[in-house]
Formats: C-alpha cells, sequence, structure tokens
C-alpha cells in the first residue's frame, strides 16, 4: 500500500525529505507557510551569503591596488568603491526567491504536493492545516516528519524593528548603509555580518561574551579572524554582553557590561544588529497532545534516524536543536524517510559533520576539533601548516590562513580538520571525504593535488602527520 507522508516545514530538513519520499513512490504533501527553501534559502544560507558575496567583491576593489590593478590613469580604486546597499539586498532577495522556486519546481516534479499554510499536529497520526486561503484542511498519515526550523532569538529589549533594529530576518529590509553598526554576538551569524558590513566601510562594532569571537572554533581559526576584523577597522568588545537597550530617531544605544554586569558602559550607533542564536519552531503545534516530548528550550529529542518518541512522528533540522546546518537538515530529513518507508539507513555521523563560517578567509571545519574533543578517540597527533609558505596563497595574498589536521595516534586515522583560507568551504571537502570513509594521512597525503594550489598544502600537512607517525613507530 503507498505510505502516506506528510512534512511540516519546507525547508532542507523538509524538501529532501519530500524528494527521497517521493522518489521512492510514497504519497507526499510537503506543508509550508512560505516558498520552499524555507528560512535556508529566503532568509539565512542563500541571502547571508550572497551578500558576503558582494561584500568579498567591495573588499577586492579596496585592494586591487596592490594587485597591480587600478582605474584608468592609474587612479586606485581603494576609497572610491561604493556599496549600493538597496541593489545588494535586491539581488539577495531575487536570488533567494529564484533558489526557492527552482526547490518547488524539483519537489513537484518528483510527485510530492505543496500545500501553502500552517500546520498542527492534530494527533499522532493527523495534520491540520490552516491555508493560505483561509480554509483548514486535515491530512491523515503513515508517518509525519517535523522540520519546522528554527527562529532568532531576541533578548527583552531588543525588539527588532526593521528600520534601526534588526536580527538576521529584518536585516534585507535595509536601503542604506548604516554609518555605524552595533553587532550583538560573536558567534557564526554574528561575525559573518559584523565583516561583511566592516567590508562594506560600515564602522561596525561587534560586542563578544567570551574572551575570542566565534567560541565554538578552533581558537587559532578565531584568532586568525579577530586580526583580520581589526586590520578593516572593526572594535571588538571583548568579554561584553548587551543588557539593554535605547533607540530614538538619531539612533541606538546599547549599554554592554561583563558577565557580571560590572564594567557598564553605553555604546552609540545609528544601527543595531542582534546575532544572539536560533530557538526551535515547535511551540502552538499540537507536539504535546500528539505525545511528541519536547526539551526546555524547545527542541525535539531525536535519535540519529531521527525518530521521536512517538513511533509515527519524525523531526529534522534546527527544530531537534542538535548542530543548526542546512547540510544536517537535510541528512536528517532524509534518513527519516528512509527508516519511515522501511529502507536501509545509516544514522547519523555527528563525529563527521562539515560546517564553514563564511568570513574572510573562510573557516571550514570537519569531525574533531582537538584532542579533548572526544576522548574516546585516545591519543591524537595534530599539525598545523600555515599558507604563508604555499605559493598559489601567496599569489592571492591569502597568507594568513593554515590547514590543520587531527589524526589517531598511530594508525594516522584521519579524525578532524580546520582550513582557514577564502575557498575553505571548497578546501575541506577531501578531508571531509577522509573522515567520513576513515581514511589514513597516508592516502591523503598520496593523492595528486594540483601545483600551485591551496589543496597542496592539504596533501603536505598530511605527509607531515605521515612523518610524525614513522617518528613515533621507531
Ligand atoms: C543568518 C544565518 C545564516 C546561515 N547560514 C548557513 C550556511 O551558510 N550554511 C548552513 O549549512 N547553515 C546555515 N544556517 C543555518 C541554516 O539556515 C539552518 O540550519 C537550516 O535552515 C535549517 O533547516 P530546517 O529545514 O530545519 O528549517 P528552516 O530552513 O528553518 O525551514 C523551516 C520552514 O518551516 C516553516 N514552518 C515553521 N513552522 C511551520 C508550520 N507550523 N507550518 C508550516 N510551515 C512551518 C518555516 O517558516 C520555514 O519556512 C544559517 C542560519 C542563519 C540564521
Ligand atoms: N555559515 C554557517 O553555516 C552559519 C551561519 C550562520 C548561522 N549558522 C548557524 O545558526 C545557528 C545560530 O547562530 P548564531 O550565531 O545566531 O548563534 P550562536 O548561538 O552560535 O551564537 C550567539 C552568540 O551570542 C552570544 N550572546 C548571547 N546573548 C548575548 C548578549 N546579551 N550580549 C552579547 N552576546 C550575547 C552568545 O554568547 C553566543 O556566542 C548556529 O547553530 C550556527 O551554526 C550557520
Amino acid at each position: 500500500m503507498q505510505q502516506r507522508i506528510v512534512i511540516l516545514g519546507g525547508g532542507p530538513g523538509g524538501y529532501e525529505a519530500a524528494l527521497v519520499a517521493a522518489e521512492q513512490g510514497a504519497d507526499v504533501t510537503v506543508v509550508s507557510r512560505e516558498g520552499l527553501g524555507g528560512n535556508s534559502v529566503l532568509w539565512d544560507c542563500v541571502p547571508s551569503k550572497a551578500m558576503i558575496v558582494s561584500s568579498v567583491a567591495m573588499g577586492s576593489m579596496q585592494t586591487a591596488s596592490r594587485l597591480g590593478v587600478h582605474l584608468e590613469g592609474g587612479v586606485d580604486l581603494s576609497g572610491r568603491a561604493r556599496a549600493d546597499i538597496a541593489a545588494v539586498m535586491d539581488r539577495v532577495r531575487l536570488l533567494g526567491l529564484d533558489q526557492s522556486a527552482d526547490i518547488e519546481s524539483k519537489v513537484e516534479a518528483a510527485g510530492a504536493t505543496i500545500l501553502r499554510g500552517e500546520g498542527r499536529l492534530a494527533g499522532p497520526e493527523t495534520v491540520e492545516v490552516e491555508t493560505e486561503g483561509g480554509g483548514v484542511e486535515v491530512l491523515h498519515a503513515d508517518a509525519i516528519l517535523v522540520a519546522t526550523g528554527s527562529h532568532p532569538r531576541r533578548l527583552p529589549f531588543s525588539t527588532p524593528d526593521g528600520k534601526r533594529v534588526f536580527t538576521s530576518r529584518e536585516l534585507f529590509a535595509l536601503q542604506e548603509p548604516p554609518e555605524r553598526l552595533i553587532v550583538v554576538g560573536s558567534g557564526v551569524t554574528g561575525a559573518e555580518y559584523a565583516q561583511a558590513f566592516a567590508k562594506f566601510g560600515v564602522d561596525v562594532h561587534l560586542v563578544s561574551s567570551r574572551d575570542m569571537i566565534l567560541p565554538s572554533e578552533d581558537p587559532d581559526a578565531a584568532a586568525v579572524l579577530e586580526g583580520e576584523f581589526e586590520r578593516w577597522g572593526m572594535t571588538i568588545h571583548r568579554r561584553r554582553r548587551a543588557y539593554d537597550m535605547e533607540v530614538d530617531e538619531g539612533g541606538v544605544r546599547v549599554k554592554i557590561g561583563d558577565k557580571d554586569g560590572g564594567q557598564e558602559e553605553w555604546i552609540e550607533a545609528s544601527h543595531a544588529l542582534y546575532c544572539v542564536g536560533m530557538i526551535p519552531n515547535s511551540r502552538r503545534m499540537g507536539l504535546e497532545a500528539a505525545g511528541v516530548l519536547t526539551r526546555p528550550d524547545g527542541a525535539i529529542p531525536v535519535d540519529a534516524v531521527s525518530r521521536t518518541n512517538v513511533r509515527t512522528v519524525y523531526a529534522a533540522g534546527d527544530v531537534t536543536g542538535g548542530i543548526m546546518l542546512a547540510s544536517v537538515a537535510a541528512m536528517q530529513g532524509r534518513n527519516a524517510m528512509y527508516h519511515a518507508l522501511g529502507m536501509a539507513v545509516a544514522p547519523l555521523r555527528w563525529d563527521a559533520v562539515a560546517a564553514c563560517v563564511f568570513t574572510s578567509p573562510q573557516v571550514a571545519t570537519v569531525g574533531m576539533q582537538g584532542p579533548d574533543d572526544d576522548a574516546a578517540n585516545g591519543p591524537v597527533d595534530t599539525i598545523r601548516l600555515d599558507f604563508a609558505g604555499n605559493p598559489r596563497a601567496k599569489m592571492e595574498e591569502a597568507t594568513v590562513g593554515f590547514v590543520k589536521i587531527h589524526a589517531r595516534k598511530g594508525s594516522g586515522t584521519v579524525l578532524g580538520a580546520t582550513v582557514v583560507a577564502p575557498n575553505a568551504s571548497d578546501l575541506i571537502t577531501p578531508l571531509s571525504v577522509a573522515v567520513h570513509n576513515r581514511l589514513t594521512v597516508g592516502q591523503v597525503a598520496q593523492a595528486f593535488t594540483i601545483y600551485p594550489s591551496m589543496g597542496g598544502s592539504t596533501a603536505e600537512a598530511a605527509r607531515q602527520l605521515m612523518g610524525l607517525a614513522t617518528a613515533a613507530a621507531q
């Protein structure tokens, strides 16, 4: 009998699941309150990365003269480049809509139905949808996937108005570059946006609650980025939290202090952007009535094949409160469908997740991030090779980064890596393949790389780790 699948949410967790289930012949309905692609495509990943592309172009104009490129008559481009923020935001919005339309066509072509509206569970096998047209539809399912994503956390005083005060959701309403921007929060969102605006020429003040920005990343990588941020003129307020805010016609004032509220001061700017985390979308969705457990932070706990505590209900993506990445959401969504449809499924490998912070340089990581990351791995050898000696990096003026590899002592199995480079999101791929397939540093070292390339340093770092293993064995 054809299995009936109802998916709540059309982000990567939802639409990737829909593709898999429809391709397997299930009767699939995706309930989505906005275009497919969800927050990922319309508000988060796609727009932020598209905006960063524009900021990198602006940055290249500032440094072009060092590469011997200038305007006719020898006029230096730096200082003459201007960002048309309205045009940037327009491009960003259109790219998101275009990508969303592509996904909708793909999902429909696979045979799934898209129902625009707000869904909620009316039981473990029933979903009620308030449709866009104002009616209510009741859908019966053999399996339900909850993939409703997350929304930006607000501080009690930080209500965004889309004019002077923003979270990542209102930001694209900007029509003029801020004169001065306070970015609160130095996690991935804060770091990416702070640097993008600094490159657009905005005077950025980054409020960072810890000793270093990007507390979840490799500290060496965070140190490189802090250097770059300050080189672009950004002010980092370290070990400071935002405690209050005042807004008027003239601008914003944010009260910052240390973690105990001491060393209080007000900093002023024209605009403020809050990047203080994301909260799973699980409220008012009938989860309790359907018997689905949630944690106090709203996340729905799931196992490695995306099962909740209720047999017919699966969950995927940000709503599960795991590592909030589009790729993880997609993998969880696909796993849920493989399991629900009785197919073979490999449990999600949390030890092999790859991620990238899209700053300049980018910081890409895979697997373990340091010897203390996972004691179960036993002793670990780590090597860091700076790009300073790499010929390609010199040509590209990209020498501040590095490649770092962690491998199990003795066997040389690659357990994790960090790459800091302009194209780290691509350079990490061979190391991600190595971690996923448990390859050794010897296998990575012996593969051909291109000369001259940044990737050459990956093989070189692996060779140096092989050397460590050989020395230990003698
Ligand atoms: C600024 C920013 C940049 C990011 N950049 C990256 C990046 O570069 N790479 C990366 O991997 N990750 C990135 N992320 C994280 C990534 O966006 C999320 O991990 C990803 O979107 C999660 O996908 P999802 O399918 O769980 O949900 P979402 O993409 O959040 O989609 C969920 C959808 O469900 C809808 N929905 C919610 N409730 C209901 C309901 N009751 N009925 C119907 N529909 C509903 C929502 O409106 C939304 O459309 C970024 C996050 C932010 C905030
Ligand atoms: N490139 C990417 O893949 C990408 C980009 C952006 C976001 N994301 C994902 O989205 C999720 C959310 O990212 P995020 O950066 O919004 O959240 P986060 O939770 O990673 O970081 C938020 C930061 O804000 C700080 N903070 C909280 N309250 C504060 C206050 N009052 N004053 C100052 N600082 C305060 C926290 O200490 C924390 O460091 C993450 O899981 C991230 O992986 C991914």
